[in-house]
């Protein structure tokens, strides 16, 4: 059996590690929250089964954390502790979908009874949850591919946050399906008769992020000639998706973080603000936590952001989903390109349900594509793979022949030097077929565009560092 995996939240430092030293001595697995906003977090990102919680917690207290938990995941156990607890607290707390109460001070072989009493429970409701997935419109979820629990769970979850109108941050790797999922919500919501628009904040120059996200008016810059309203009127009154949020410079994550408290905004040039009715969906592929952490990133705006956080798995943790996919894509690009392929061939699934797909989905799409179009008719066979995929290994990169000079060197511009050369090759490969050569590099075909504009790089000219 897997360790349990509990989840500690309280503002309180040293109640908090006591508490996870002793569960950690008694062989689960604990991870800490320091209140309850953090602990909605954590919960995504680190999968629990149990959470204890404090009850007087700063921002988001106990109670709040309890009900907005057993909104999203009711599968996950609860226990509850407090200093001062009266009559109505419990009953509220044990109303909200709390497990068991604890009044501190309490003893730690108490809590542990309780603990495993818990996680008993936990297995058998899970399996209740899991024997009734009430996914109510699948219909409309349908060209997300899955059936592995996690994306059964997702689905669920994606139905739910959609009537909600909260912020949703979604995280995880490229090509995990960030943007379906954006989709996907904005569909299930009442917000679907409006607009869904898409803006990826890392592909728009520095520069003009500002005034694509909000306008401008004429004249306001050198450019600009022409009033122009940016993406969150565009968005009104429907959804507005910030994909790789990651990427937005200090300034701009200040005045967006203005927008979304004030739900107003003030056009590049303009004197009055405009009010807006926008849904948030924002995504990242960076650890944003992590960035809150170096200061990269506004931890205020974190906060904004993440009020429903999604985490996407990568597919090496789907593996039950990988046959449907490549079934599923086969079927699409078979209708779609006009061929006849009739399917891959036993050794062929068993290489490539056990690929590691550091892609992701958008990788598996691709190949599949790719050898539809080429093979056209019969049965794929070992031989029609890609090389790198018959040797099971993910990168054709040799990075481990990189050595670090003596007295080092400048890290930023080696990568960007990197970069653009692989871009250029891929360019190269494809004879500057922009769709071809962002498959290669396993990108969405806008980002590579976006980033040969950001970069000044033009396919057949001479690149020189
Ligand atoms: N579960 C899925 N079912 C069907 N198609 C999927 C699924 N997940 C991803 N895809 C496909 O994979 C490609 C990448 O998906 P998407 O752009 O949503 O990923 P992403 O996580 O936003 O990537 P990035 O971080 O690089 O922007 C798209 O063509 C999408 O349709």
């Amino acid at each position: 059996m897997e360790t349990p995996r509990i989840l500690i939240a309280d503002d309180d430092k040293k109640t908090r590690d006591f508490v996870a030293a002793f569960l950690s001595y008694k062989g689960y697995q604990v991870f800490q929250a320091f209140d309850g906003q953090d602990a909605l977090q954590k919960v995504e990102l680190s999968d629990v089964q149990m959470v204890i919680t404090d009850i007087m917690m700063p921002r988001v207290n106990g109670l709040e954390f309890i009900k907005q938990l057993k909104s999203i995941r009711p599968e996950i156990v609860t226990i509850a502790y407090s200093a001062f607890a009266n009559h109505e607290m419990t009953a509220n707390l044990l109303k909200a979908g709390a497990f068991f109460y604890l009044e501190k001070p309490f003893n730690l072989e108490e809590l542990e009874t309780h603990v495993k009493r818990g996680l008993e429970h936990q297995v058998l409701q899970s399996k209740s949850f899991r024997s009734k997935p009430c996914i109510k419109n699948r219909a409309l979820l349908n060209n997300i591919i899955g059936e592995s629990e996690k994306m059964l769970s997702l689905f669920e979850l994606i139905e739910k946050v959609a009537s909600s109108d909260s912020t949703v941050l979604i995280q995880g790797e490229s090509g995990t399906g960030k943007e379906l999922v954006a989709r996907a919500i904005h569909d299930l919501s009442n917000r679907n008769s409006k607009n869904f628009v898409a803006v990826n904040c890392a592909a728009i120059p520095d520069e003009l992020l500002e005034s694509e996200l909000f306008g401008h008016v004429k004249g306001s810059f050198t450019g600009a000639v022409a009033t122009r309203i940016g993406r969150f009127e565009m968005a009104d009154k429907g959804t507005l998706f910030l994909d790789e949020i990651g990427d937005m410079k200090a300034n701009l994550q200040v005045k967006l973080l203005r927008v979304l408290q004030n739900r107003e905004l003030e056009p590049v040039g303009a004197t009055r603000s405009k009010k807006v009715d926008v849904r948030i969906i924002a995504a990242t592929n960076q650890n944003l936590d992590q960035m809150v952490v170096s200061k990269q990133f506004r931890e205020d705006l974190y906060y904004r952001l993440s009020v429903i956080p999604i985490v996407l798995p990568p597919l090496r943790e789907r593996e039950a989903d990988i046959a449907l996919l490549l079934n599923s894509f086969l079927e699409k690009f078979n209708r779609s390109k006009q061929r006849k392929v009739q399917g891959f061939d036993k050794q062929v699934m068993d290489i490539l349900t056990n690929y590691e797909w550091p892609g992701n989905v958008r990788e598996l799409e691709n190949l599949v594509e790719r050898l539809v179009i080429i093979k056209g008719s019969g049965t794929l066979t070992l031989s029609d793979l890609p090389e790198k995929y018959r040797g099971g290994k993910s990168s054709p990169v040799r990075t481990e022949q990189v050595t670090l000079p003596e007295d080092g060197f400048c890290l930023n511009s080696a990568v960007e030097e990197f970069e653009n050369r692989l871009i250029l090759q891929a360019l190269e490969k494809s004879g500057g077929n922009k769709k071809e050569a962002a498959e290669l590099l396993n990108l969405k075909r806008t980002t590579l565009i976006e980033k040969l504009k950001k970069k000044k790089l033009v396919y057949g000219e001479q690149f020189s560092p």
